[in-house]
């Protein structure tokens, strides 16, 4: 058995960053930007008005001053001529302020009378000019790499970019094995249950920018094995799940086996997910992950997530944890790191007191994985703990 740690550097071993290619902009959100870009223009283009008002020049701007309106400024309608002392220009939010103004006076504070305005007592100390650039300058940059949340997308738009270069989607291949599996919607036989890990995994990796795609379940025999590692061609990334312990049925590692892969490591000392092997099988990564349906999903958060990320061009790290005070005390921890089901409560992190693998309800209503190294002490309440957020 090996750690925690040397199996995630083994499997970042496994993958490297993908392809970049370009999508157009309205299909770019979530995706992982390869490069980074920069702005094809200043935004605001010209210094604009923040107001609507009078565009004024700034030694007119004194309480009780009349001026001429000599003209209109709106969005998209720049006033051509200028202004000078005793003028003003009606103007709106977003245009060009005019040659010659430095100030815009809200029309709160005036008076208008035909073609004459007069300015009130009390006028506010801004000039309610967003100046040229002020939001970003032609050449400045997005940095890569980054998620592209929605703010970036207004961004990118406002910079005039059509077409983002992102990381391809990691390509992933789901193969659940096992006799007693149906898929959901099935009529399962008195003995079969429903195939569960692989709809947790792909809704997990779609959410993270992969492309997951689910195969027909593999029976326990060497040539439905064979059939279903066949349809894995053109993954990046091929996950089995179940079939990796050691009983007589379990034939996953014989079988990938048989079928070129280079096995990387063999059994992790963690808690689930023991029985985790990976390797690399005809160019494609390829991880097997224990059968137990929280052991997947806990193996998907611990290993598989920091994968698809190091595929994404995100860089090699591990799941990133944050810390809160344990809520109870705990006995001492054994030799596989265990990551507990737990739940975030005001009194500190609980973990629950059902931890068997098989449990989804457990890990369903749990907001974290609460991290207990190998060998870790007895622990009193209040102590700090590790966890992942869920
Ligand atoms: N003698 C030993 N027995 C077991 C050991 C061991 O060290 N010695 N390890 C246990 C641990 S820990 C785990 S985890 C499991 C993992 O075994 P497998 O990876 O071989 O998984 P299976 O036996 O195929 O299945 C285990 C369990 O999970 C259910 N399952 C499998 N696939 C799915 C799926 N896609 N969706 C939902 N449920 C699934 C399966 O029906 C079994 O109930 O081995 C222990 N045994
Ligand atoms: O290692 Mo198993 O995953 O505990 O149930």
């Amino acid at each position: 058995m090996i750690t925690v740690d040397a199996a995630l550097a083994h499997l970042f071993s496994l993958v490297q960053p993908l392809d970049i290619e370009e999508v157009p902009l309205a299909q770019a959100a979530g995706r992982i930007l390869a490069r980074d870009v920069a702005a094809r223009r200043d935004q605001p283009p010209f210094a604009a008005s923040a107001m609507d008002g009078y565009a004024v020049c700034g030694a007119d701007a004194a309480p009780g001053t009349t001026l001429t309106v000599i003209g209109e400024a709106a969005a998209g309608h720049a006033y051509a001529g200028s202004v000078s002392s005793g003028q003003a220009v009606r103007i709106f939010t977003g245009a060009p302020i005019p040659t010659g103004a430095s100030r815009v006076i809200i029309q709160e504070d005036v008076t208008r009378d035909a073609d004459q305005i007069t300015l009130g007592q009390n006028l506010d100390r801004k000039d309610h000019i967003r100046p040229l650039g002020c939001d970003f300058r032609k050449g400045q940059t997005i940095t890569a790499p980054r998620r592209l949340r929605p703010a970036d997308i207004a961004l990118l738009a406002s910079m005039n970019i059509a077409a983002v270069p992102v990381r391809r989607k990691p390509q992933v291949a789901l193969m659940s094995t096992g006799d007693e599996l149906v898929m959901p919607g099935e009529a399962p036989g008195p003995d079969q249950i429903i195939a569960s890990n692989t709809f947790g995994l792909k809704a997990m990796l779609d959410a993270m920018g992969a492309e997951a795609r689910i195969l027909p379940i593999a029976r326990d025999t060497v040539a439905s094995l064979t059939a279903c590692f066949a349809l894995t061609r053109g993954a990046d990334l091929i996950i089995t799940i179940g079939g990796a312990s050691v009983g007589d049925h379990d034939l996953v590692g014989r079988v990938a086996g048989d079928l070129g892969m280079d096995r990387a490591f063999y059994k992790v000392a963690m808690r689930p997910g023991k029985p985790l092997m990976a390797g690399r099988l005809n160019g494609a990564a390829m991880v097997g992950l224990p059968g137990n349906p929280v052991s997947a999903m806990v193996c998907g958060h611990v290993f598989i997530a920091p994968m698809i990320n190091a595929m994404l061009g995100l860089g090699t790290a591990p799941a990133p944890r944050l810390r809160a005070p344990l809520a109870i005390a705990l006995p001492a921890n054994g030799p596989r790191e265990h990551y507990m089901r737990a739940a975030l409560t005001p009194e500190g992190i609980h973990p629950e007191d059902k931890q068997d693998s098989s449990l989804l309800t457990i890990l369903a209503n749990a907001q974290a994985l609460m991290v207990r190294p190998v060998s870790d002490p007895a622990r009193a309440a209040g102590e700090m703990m590790d966890y992942l957020p869920l």
